[in-house]
C-alpha cells in the first residue's frame, strides 16, 4: 500500500500540491491526469521519493519513502526528461540501470530495444527525441521495480511506437504485476490500460475511482441533431459535438433502459462515456456547453 498523508509541495508561493491524502493500493496500473500545471510531476516527485513533500508523508507499506535506500532501489521514476549522460552509449545507460536496481531483468531490456528498432551502440547525445522517450520506456520496464512511474515520459514516440508500448506494458505487468503510475495527456489512447484512475485538479485530488465505475457516469448519444437535442430534454449535458447534422451528446448519469430502447427506435445510437469527455467536464469552468 502507498500512501500520501496530507502531502503538500510548496515552490516560494506556489502551492503546487495542497494537502493530498491518497491511499493507492499495489500491483495496479493507474493513470494520473490532470491540466497543465495541476500538480501532476509534484505529486509523483514526492511519490518517488525525489522530493521531500513541505508537508506531510509519504508511506509505503508503512514505512516513511523519502531517503530510504530500499525503497528508492524499488522506485523507478521516468520523466521525459532522461536523467541521463549524454556521451554514454544506450548500451551504458542500461548497465548503469542494471547496477543499481535488484530487479533488472537485462535480457528484456535488450528484447525491447529490438522491439522498439533501437540500436544500443548509438550515444545518448545522438538520439532523436521519439528515440531517447524509447530509452525511457526500455529504463522503465525493464527495471519491473515494486514502483514504476512514467510520467508524460512517451510524448515523443510515434503511433506505432506508442502502441508497441501499451501492448508490452500490459503483457508484462501481467507476467510481473506491479504499480505502475503512468501520468498523461493522451487520455483516450491509454484509457484501456487504466485500472485506477486520480484526476488532479489545480494541487488537489478530484476524484480517485476505479476506470470501470468512471464509465458508468455518463452515456453519449448520437443521432441527428434535433432528434439528440429533444432526446437529451431533462438530462445533464457533459459535452458536445455536431458535425454535419450529425450530434453527439454526453449526458451525465446512467439512463434506464426503457429510455435507451426508446431512443434506440428513434435512430440513435448510445455509448459509454469516454474517459476524456468527463476529464474535460471535471476540470474546465471554461468551456461553455451550448445546446
Ligand atoms: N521547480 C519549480 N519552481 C517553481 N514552481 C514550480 C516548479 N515546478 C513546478 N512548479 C509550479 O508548480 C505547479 C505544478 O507544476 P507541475 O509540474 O507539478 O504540474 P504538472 O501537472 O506536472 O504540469 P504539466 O502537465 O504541464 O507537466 C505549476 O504552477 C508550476 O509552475
Amino acid at each position: 500500500m502507498i500512501e500520501m498523508r496530507g502531502v503538500t509541495i510548496r515552490y516560494g508561493d506556489t502551492v503546487a500540491v495542497d494537502d493530498v491524502s491518497l491511499t493507492l493500493p499495489t500491483d495496479k496500473i493507474y493513470g494520473l491526469l490532470g491540466r497543465n500545471g495541476s500538480g501532476k510531476t509534484s505529486l509523483l516527485s514526492a511519490l518517488a521519493s525525489y522530493r521531500r513533500p513541505s508537508r506531510g508523508t509519504v508511506l509505503v507499506d508503512g514505512v516513511e519513502a523519502f531517503e530510504n535506500p530500499a525503497i528508492m532501489r524499488g522506485t523507478a521514476f521516468i520523466r521525459d526528461t532522461l536523467d541521463l549522460n549524454d556521451s554514454d552509449r544506450v548500451r551504458a545507460a542500461l548497465d548503469v540501470a542494471g547496477r543499481l536496481r535488484p530487479t533488472w531483468d537485462a535480457e528484456y531490456a535488450h528484447k525491447l530495444l529490438d522491439i522498439f528498432e533501437l540500436d544500443p551502440r548509438k550515444r545518448i547525445s545522438a538520439l532523436s527525441r521519439g528515440q531517447r522517450s524509447i530509452v525511457g520506456v526500455v529504463l522503465g520496464l525493464a527495471a519491473r521495480t515494486p514502483l514504476t512511474i512514467l510520467d508524460e515520459s512517451y510524448l515523443g514516440m510515434d503511433a506505432v511506437a506508442r502502441t508497441l508500448f501499451y501492448r508490452e506494458l500490459l503483457a508484462d505487468y501481467l507476467a510481473h504485476p506491479r504499480t505502475i503510475i503512468i501520468s498523461t495527456h493522451l487520455i483516450e489512447e491509454v484509457a484501456e490500460l487504466f485500472e485506477r484512475v486520480v484526476i488532479m485538479d489545480r494541487g488537489r485530488v478530484l476524484l480517485h475511482d476505479e476506470t470501470d465505475a468512471l464509465r458508468g457516469r455518463g452515456v453519449t448519444v448520437t443521432g441527428p441533431a434535433e432528434q439528440v437535442s429533444a432526446f437529451a430534454t431533462g438530462h445533464t449535458v457533459l459535452g458536445e459535438q455536431t458535425l454535419v447534422g450529425v450530434r453527439a451528446l454526453t449526458l451525465d448519469g446512467r439512463l434506464d433502459p426503457d429510455e435507451i430502447a426508446r431512443g434506440e427506435r428513434a435512430g440513435l445510437t448510445f455509448g459509454p462515456l469516454g474517459l476524456q469527455d468527463l476529464f474535460v467536464h471535471l476540470t474546465s469552468q471554461r468551456l461553455e456547453v451550448s445546446r
